[in-house]
């Protein structure tokens, strides 16, 4: 790696950000299977998104299919997994986007990880927070019933260890309130500490 020198560009992140009017940020949802990851960093993606911030969402579910293919869910490969997408989000936030992402990201050495990758705070982590019972109850894929059953090796929080958030930004329990209100918590949060124009959001929100 000592013969690679890093080339800088004339057009910086600064620069990228200027040109589309937002801070560039990664918003980081990590919780078990069934927690409600996806369907919040989506329903968040779209109200940013209406309201003409440039985005991206990345998702574990469809990473896997593709760049992460390879990959299975041994604590090596989700290691492998987060490691990727953390750097692939770096260079999304480098391209001047509000990045989401929703990875179940088991360990807290993962994010802490992923985390040191941005400055100060680029990197805001949302804890799913639903208790297992919950998402078990939900069981949306059939996962959980297969976990208990033995069909699957590794199941996040059956045989596999999630570790909970020590210093999330945020903490969302979606068995608790409704869609529409946990993104408009998440929305405040985002326009309190300054990352998003709350004058943009007016107009859909
Ligand atoms: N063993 C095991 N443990 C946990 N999850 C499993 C497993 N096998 C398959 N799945 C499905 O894969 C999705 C999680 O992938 P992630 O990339 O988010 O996992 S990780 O962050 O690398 O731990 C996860 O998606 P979500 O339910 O959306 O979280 C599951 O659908
Ligand atoms: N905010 C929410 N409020 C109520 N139920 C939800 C909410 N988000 C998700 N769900 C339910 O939980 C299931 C799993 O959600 P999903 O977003 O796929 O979770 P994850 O990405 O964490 O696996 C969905 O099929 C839906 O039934």
């Amino acid at each position: 790696m000592s013969d690679i020198v890093w080339h800088q560009h004339s057009i910086d992140q600064q620069s990228r950000a200027e040109q589309k009017g937002q801070n560039p940020i990664l918003l980081w949802f990590t919780g078990l299977s069934g927690s409600g990851k996806s369907t919040l960093a989506g329903a968040l993606e779209r109200a940013l998104f209406d309201a003409g911030f440039h985005t991206y969402l990345l998702d574990g579910d469809n990473v896997r299919h593709g760049l992460c293919k390879d990959l299975g869910f041994s604590s090596e490969d989700r290691d492998e997994n987060l490691r990727r997408v953390g750097e692939v989000a770096k260079l999304m936030v480098d391209a001047g986007l509000v990045v989401l992402s929703a990875f179940i990201s088991p360990t807290r050495e993962e994010r802490e990880r992923v985390r040191a990758l941005f400055e100060a705070g680029q990197f805001i982590e949302v804890h799913v927070s639903t208790p297992i019972e919950v998402c078990e109850a939900r069981d949306p894929k059939g996962l959980y019933s297969k976990a208990r059953a033995g069909e699957i090796k590794d199941f996040t929080g059956i045989s596999a260890p999630y570790e909970v958030p020590t210093a999330a930004e945020l903490t969302i329990d979606t068995s608790k309130g409704d869609l529409a209100n946990q993104v408009r918590a998440l929305l405040d949060y985002l326009a309190a500490i300054q990352v998003i124009d709350s004058e943009k959001l007016k107009a859909v929100v």
